[in-house]
């Protein structure tokens, strides 16, 4: 059935309309079949390796062959229409905002309720994946949390991971000149990211509700109790992604797990289990999903009714002797991901990851 180039325009203008992010795969498909209905095959140039995303827009095109304008219209006005009757029927009601809620974040939501104050990483349809203005909400979100009038302060995850880490679009859209300059940039904003988890004067509960990969695994050394659900993973892919360790996690995680299962995870990219990290001493207490919340927030509530200022000179006796080496460790391997995030491997691995995210 032919698509009359009326009903192709209609199914442009719904897809204006969209509530729901159809999500970068299908925004490729549709950018492909739009430009093969409009243009016919793709008649570009293929686009610089480093130009990720019209890389793989080039590929989302050029994937399409020799499919004729009327096919590609049809398909396009076909997909358009699944996304409409995939939205939801009612919009949701607006979230009441939860009470002692902090104003002027965007990717994190901040509360402070019962002498608890919660980071939540609040980018769920990303996996809470951390852009570089979310390490910049999340370090002035410490920063206040190490001075307001709360006795703890807890770092969790929104939706169903507890983050799959930095975000790799942090590296996309850098034009080759401006490369050395991005990882100027991204280990003088990591260094401040560590550091404040270094710094941090009051007992810091991470709350580890899903799977977390890379940088929020890696700062986990730097809390003081970690409770996860059993549905929780650990995973560490540093060498798949031609980096290396951050969060003093190359000092720290040795020590805590010992050389042995510490290589295993930094070098190797062992995924660990809940009850697998807790064995090996990265994580304080595994709980049933089913029943993590509850448990674990009655625990908070009652730690967060203990003398404040008693936790805070414990918690300073309890890291001060290893403050300056963590500081060192922490500049240290910055200065190694400056050099990673510049070579080939980390950049081809990067590139490996959005092409298959573009595969049609
Ligand atoms: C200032 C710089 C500081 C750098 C510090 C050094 C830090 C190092 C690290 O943290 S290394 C670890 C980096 N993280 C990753 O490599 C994980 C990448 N993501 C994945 O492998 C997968 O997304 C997954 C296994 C986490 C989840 O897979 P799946 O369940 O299949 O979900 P999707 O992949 O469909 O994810 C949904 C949606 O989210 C996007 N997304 C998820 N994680 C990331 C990410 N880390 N970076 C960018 N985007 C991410 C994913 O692309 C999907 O988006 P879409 O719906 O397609 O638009």
């Amino acid at each position: 059935m032919q698509v009359s180039q009326k009903d192709f325009e209609k199914a442009q203008e719904q897809l204006k309309h969209l509530k729901k992010d159809p999500g970068n795969e299908t925004k490729l498909k549709l950018y492909a079949l739009f430009k093969q209905a409009t243009e016919g095959p793709c008649n570009a140039p293929k686009p610089g390796m480093m130009d990720f995303v019209k890389k793989a827009k080039w590929d989302a095109w050029n994937s399409l062959g020799n499919l004729s304008q009327d096919d590609a219209r049809q398909k396009y006005a076909e997909l358009v229409s699944s996304l409409v009757s995939a939205e939801p029927a009612v919009q949701k009601e607006e979230a009441s905002p939860e009470e002692g809620r902090h104003d002027g974040y965007e990717t994190i939501i901040v509360t402070t309720k019962n002498n608890i104050t919660k980071i939540m990483f609040n980018r769920p349809d990303k996996k809470n994946a951390i852009n570089h203005k979310m390490y910049r909400e999340i370090i002035r979100a410490l920063q206040e949390a190490g001075k307001d009038d709360s006795t703890i302060a807890v770092i969790t995850g929104n939706g169903d991971y507890y983050s799959s880490g930095n975000d790799l679009n942090n590296f996309t859209n850098v034009q080759p000149s401006e490369m050395k300059k991005m990882a100027e940039d991204g280990a003088v904003l990591l260094k401040e990211f560590v550091g404040v988890f270094i710094d941090f004067p009051k007992p810091l509960i991470a709350v580890v509700n899903g799977p977390a990969v890379g940088i929020p695994v890696t700062v986990l050394g730097l809390c003081d109790v970690i409770y996860a659900s059993d549905r929780a993973t650990f995973h560490t892919p540093f060498s798949q992604l031609g980096q290396s360790p951050e969060g003093c996690s190359s000092y720290l995680f040795p020590k805590i797990m010992g050389f042995a299962k510490a290589n295993e995870f930094l070098l190797f990219n062992k995924k660990l289990t809940a009850a697998e990290a807790c064995a090996q001493g990265l994580v304080t207490e595994v709980f049933p999903d089913s029943t993590f919340q509850k448990e674990v927030w009655a625990r908070l509530e009652a730690y967060a009714n203990l003398p404040k200022n008693s936790l805070a000179v414990s918690k300073q006796l309890l890291r001060s002797v290893e403050k300056e080496k963590l500081y060192a460790v922490n500049s240290e391997e910055c200065e190694v991901l400056k050099e990673r995030w510049l070579s080939d491997e980390c950049i081809n691995a990067i590139v490996n990851f959005f092409q298959k995210k573009a595969k049609l």
